[in-house]
């Protein structure tokens, strides 16, 4: 998306299109927090004048006082003076109020835009992950816009908080002269523009360096993480990358010093045209009231009501061109709250042909933004009750026919059929509950062991006696016998007391979590045994075979002894399946299979 520029007033106004629904996620966050910031707010514009007028009086009790002594007229200035005491502790509290509803609403308000984020994240599909666009979106989203909102409703109310006073301040100013109050405002606009120049050259540039910014977040991270420190530091790889990080924030640097140097430098530039105009009325009450059109409490109001009415002009111009900043970055969290759903969720919890299981139909494929199908023509057909081997060298396409048939992705041709029907039109959840994969690259999650395990079945998620029965069936009960807490030992290195586990064991997890997963008829196993020893991945096929009897089971494997055993194998090459038939079948046709399995049999001899 191009960016508005600020200097036309058309855009210029449009980019305020956020404000309210700014305000209307403040309102919806707290309503007794917003109600206070508005009280606040309009308490605290109208004290300056008020406290403002009084100092008038006071001067010219005081004045009256000098002139003619006498008791009550002495009265009447320690009134006045308790008066504007009671108003500057009014206005303190008032200032204090607001601060103290800020910062509560700050809290609330990150809370809830990240939960919008967070939430919004779990609609979208895997190819919007993949997408660096999108991606970038996620991140700038993340990384501003929850304290965004808020200093967009602040600098709202700061900004209604100092019109109230300027109102004021301008009843009072009027009584001396119009031109005055004309020349106060004129001396802050050029300001004004500059600052809504320059916020807006600063968000473009935010904008343009997103992918360096991602990178240098991805180097800190690989610099810093305990899964990629051992290899950074083993390789050497520090001294590159830290250059590199480095290099990154000379280039960033660069560009923010050129900016923040011209910002500042005009600002001053164009301040000293407000200064000026402030001087000059001055000299202009001062003249006035040494002619004798004013009195001495007159002139002491005006002074201070010109003082505050300049910084007000100038602090509700500096809070515009802040929430037009504001409203930029916002733009950018509501692009992405507005991605659309890249899948219309169907409606179906049953099939038309029940118990037809799982059917490719030429189904063909291509990654979004790639040359070459991943996968082309995949005819396939699996019951319940069967097991299907994929076989394949690496980039063959297995992973990828996985991620189709749990609709990750949607076929770029041909359908795939659950019972007799189109994936496309099957609720999600309905999928979701029959379907149990487990890839390769799984997730490790940080958290205890037992959870890891529950983790394959959300609605046992805590349920301790699966977590066992399944962590029996995935041979991983003996190793978590052994740990200090056993089932509820913390796992990773992020939490107090985590524990490492070896590759193996953590396969032997992820094997436990697919046991979890009772209610799936189609299980997915994408070489869920590569770090295993031998002895375990025989147990494991053992049983889960026993596990898979009444359900399909598809297994990716560069094993062949666990392939073997496959009801039916298919063999791919770059995206194609190029044999299929049971073990002694492949062997028979003496084709890739048979070629691949003797290189291991031959091996192993
Ligand atoms: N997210 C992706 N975006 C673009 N291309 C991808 C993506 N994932 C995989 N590919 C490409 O698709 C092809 C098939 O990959 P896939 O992961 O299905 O292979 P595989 O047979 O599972 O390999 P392996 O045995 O190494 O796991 C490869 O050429 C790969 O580069």
């Amino acid at each position: 998306m191009s960016q508005p520029d600020p200097s036309s007033p058309r855009n210029f106004l449009g980019v305020f299109s956020y404000s309210k629904r700014a305000l209307i996620l403040v309102w919806e966050t707290s309503r007794t927090l917003a109600i206070v910031l508005g009280a606040l707010t309009l308490v605290a514009g109208l004290l300056p004048a008020g406290i403002a007028y009084v100092g008038q009086l006071i001067v010219d009790a005081v004045v009256s006082a000098m002139e003619a002594p006498s008791p009550k007229d002495l009265g009447t200035v320690y009134t006045w003076v308790g008066v504007e005491a009671g108003l500057v502790v009014a206005l303190a509290a008032a200032q204090r109020g607001l601060a103290a509803a800020q910062s509560l609403l700050r809290a609330m308000l990150g809370q809830r835009v990240n939960e919008m984020i967070l939430d919004k994240a779990q609609t979208l599909s895997l190819t919007q992950f993949e997408d660096s666009e999108f991606y970038d979106k996620l991140t700038r989203a993340r990384r501003e816009a929850s304290q965004r909102p808020l200093a967009l409703v602040i600098k709202t109310f700061g900004l209604i908080q100092n019109a109230i006073s300027i109102a004021s301040f301008s009843v009072l100013l009027f009584q001396f002269s119009a031109w005055a109050l004309l020349l106060l405002i004129i001396g802050a606009l050029p300001v004004f523009v500059s600052e809504a120049k320059f916020s807006g050259e600063a968000f473009r540039l935010f904008r343009w360096r997103s992918p360096d910014t991602r990178m240098q977040m991805y180097l800190e991270t690989v610099l810093a993480r305990e899964d990629s420190i051992k290899e950074v530091q083993l390789f050497g790889l520090g001294p590159t990358l830290l250059g590199r990080y480095k290099a990154i924030f000379k280039k960033l640097f660069a560009e923010d010093r050129r900016l923040t140097l011209r910002r500042e430098g005009w600002g001053f530039v164009l301040g000293l045209l407000g200064s000026m105009a402030f001087y000059f009325a001055y000299g202009w009450v001062v003249f006035e009231t040494a002619a004798g059109t004013l009195t001495l409490g007159q002139m002491t109001m005006y002074l201070l009501v010109f003082k505050q009415g300049q910084s007000a002009v100038s602090a509700m111009l500096t809070a515009i061109s802040g929430m037009y900043e504001d409203n930029l970055y916002l733009s950018n969290l509501y692009e992405y709250l507005e991605q659309p759903v890249a899948m219309e969720p169907g409606v179906r919890t049953q099939g038309d042909l029940p118990g037809d299981g799982i059917r490719f139909e030429n189904v063909s494929f291509r990654y979004p933004g790639t040359e070459r199908d991943a996968l082309s023509h995949i005819d396939l057909h699996l019951k319940p009750g069967q097991s299907l081997a994929i076989v394949g060298e690496n980039g063959s396409g297995k992973t990828t026919l996985i991620k189709l048939m749990t609709r990750l992705y949607r076929p770029s041709a041909g359908r795939i059929l659950l019972d007799g029907n189109d994936l496309m039109e099957w609720s999600v959840e309905a999928l979701r509950t029959r379907i149990g994969v487990i890839f390769q690259d799984f997730v490790r999650y940080q958290l205890q062991v037992g959870e890891n395990i529950g983790a394959g079945d959300v609605s046992s998620f805590n349920d301790e006696a699966r977590w066992k029965a399944s962590a029996e069936q995935g041979e991983a009960a003996k190793f978590i016998g052994d740990l200090s807490r056993g089932y509820h030992t913390q796992l990773g290195r992020w939490f107090k007391d985590g524990q490492e586990l070896s590759g193996g064991q953590w396969q032997k997890i992820a094997l436990s979590r697919a046991f979890m997963r009772e209610g799936a008829d189609l299980l997915v196993l994408d070489e869920p045994t590569a770090a295993m020893d031998a002895q375990a991945e025989a147990d494991i096929f053992e049983r889960f075979r026993d596990y898979a009897r009444d359900k399909m089971a598809i297994l990716i494997s560069h094993r062949f002894s666990t392939v073997r055993h496959a009801h039916q194998i298919v063999v791919m090459n770059q995206g194609q399946i190029i044999e299929r038939g049971d073990h002694a079948k492949l062997l028979a046709l003496d084709g890739r299979y048979a070629h691949l399995f003797n290189l291991q049999a031959k091996g192993y001899r």
